[in-house]
């Protein structure tokens, strides 16, 4: 990037009435002299509604960077369109630049600056006027709780600090749509936590955010909508709510004071149940369509007279179940 995008929002308009992000049966081949074309990503469609947020949530090499670069203009796709607040990205580079905000794996700030001068020479390099861009620097670093550290070298933060840091500085520009490659990995509890509140506020403001992850709780905690893919492939998009009733992985959790009560009690639901003991509990899987209240009721019958049972949960599936249905394997394989 050698020019800065102009921060003219006129001048970037669209028509903002339609999808933030549209990605139709996008394919992107790698080729590279002397290897086997990689195909990163295959036919893969989706829609981003604005203000909101949209989580791809997929194991390492996935093709969520590959995703991301293509919404960036980074790269063009081999196949396929893909439009960001309804323009090409890679022949409009320069006007989808002036609306976006990538914050990328690794952050690239300038480690022998203060977080202060990195978030200044920003506003700069983005044609930030010089009060406003004053202003817009205290307020980020307020929002990321780094006023206290303003004034120290870069180089002597942590990662979850050097991760707040570069999220505030995507932030000083005020974009429409946010691109976070895997904001968090690595990140320390606190920063997670601010992290993830301040993507919630992004969204309650209207902005919209699409934030790559491969941790469950992440997607499950912050998106409106989750794409999970895998080798480059979609396997699965919805609400967190609507992916883990196609799971199909509901159970019952039964447990007990120990792991041998537990052990001892399995034998009473081997014949006709999905059963597994685990650290003092018993888990049996519903079947597919089974009615919750009488496989409950059966399930207790079976164990009624048993006189170690404390007690009993209904756990609905996880996003990790959901992967497991979709793809066969454990997202952490
Ligand atoms: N320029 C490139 N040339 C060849 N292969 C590439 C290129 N960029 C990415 N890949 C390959 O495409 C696949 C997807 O990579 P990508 O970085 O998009 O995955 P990811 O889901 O972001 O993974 P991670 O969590 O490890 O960053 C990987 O197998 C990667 O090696």
């Amino acid at each position: 990037m050698n020019t800065p995008p102009a921060l003219d929002r006129e001048r970037g308009g669209t028509a903002s009435s339609g999808p933030a992000v549209e990605l139709e049966r996008v394919d992107m081949v790698f080729t590279r002299r002397g290897a086997e074309p990689f195909k990163a990503l295959t036919d893969l469609s989706l829609t981003i509604e604005p203000g909101t947020v949209f989580c791809l949530l997929g194991p390492n090499g996935s093709g969520k960077t590959t995703t991301i670069n293509l919404l960036s203009g980074l790269l063009e796709p081999t196949g396929g369109t893909v439009r960001v607040l309804g323009m090409n990205p890679f022949d409009q580079r320069r006007r989808v630049l002036s609306r976006i905000a990538l914050v990328p794996q690794e952050t690239a700030l300038y480690t022998d600056l203060t977080a202060r001068e990195n978030l200044a020479f920003h506003a700069a390099y983005y044609g930030v006027p010089g009060a406003r861009a004053r202003q817009r620097v205290e307020t980020m670093l307020e929002l990321v709780s780094l006023t206290e550290r303003a004034d120290h070298r870069v180089g002597t933060f942590s990662g979850g600090m050097q991760r707040r840091l570069a999220l505030a500085r995507a932030l000083l520009t005020e974009p429409d749509l946010l691109f976070l490659d895997e904001p968090t990995l690595g990140v320390d509890v606190q920063s997670r936590e601010a992290i993830w509140n301040r993507v919630r506020e992004l969204a309650a403001e209207g902005r919209t955010v699409l934030l790559s992850t491969n941790y469950m709780e992440e997607a499950e905690q912050l998106g409106r909508q989750v794409c999970i893919i895998d080798r480059g492939r979609r396997v699965a998009i919805g609400t967190p709510r609507e992916l883990k009733q196609q799971a199909d992985r509901r159970r019952i959790e039964l447990t007990f004071p120990s792991e041998e009560a537990a052990v001892e009690a399995a034998p009473l639901l081997r014949d006709g149940f999905e059963v597994a003991a685990q650290d003092g509990r018993l888990v049996v899987t519903m079947p597919q369509d089974a009615d919750q209240v009488a496989f409950l009721r059966s399930v207790l019958d079976r164990m009624d007279g048993h006189r170690g049972m404390s007690g009993f949960q209904l756990r609905e599936p996880s996003l990790q179940d959901v992967f497991l249905h979709f793809t066969g394997r454990d997202l952490r394989d």
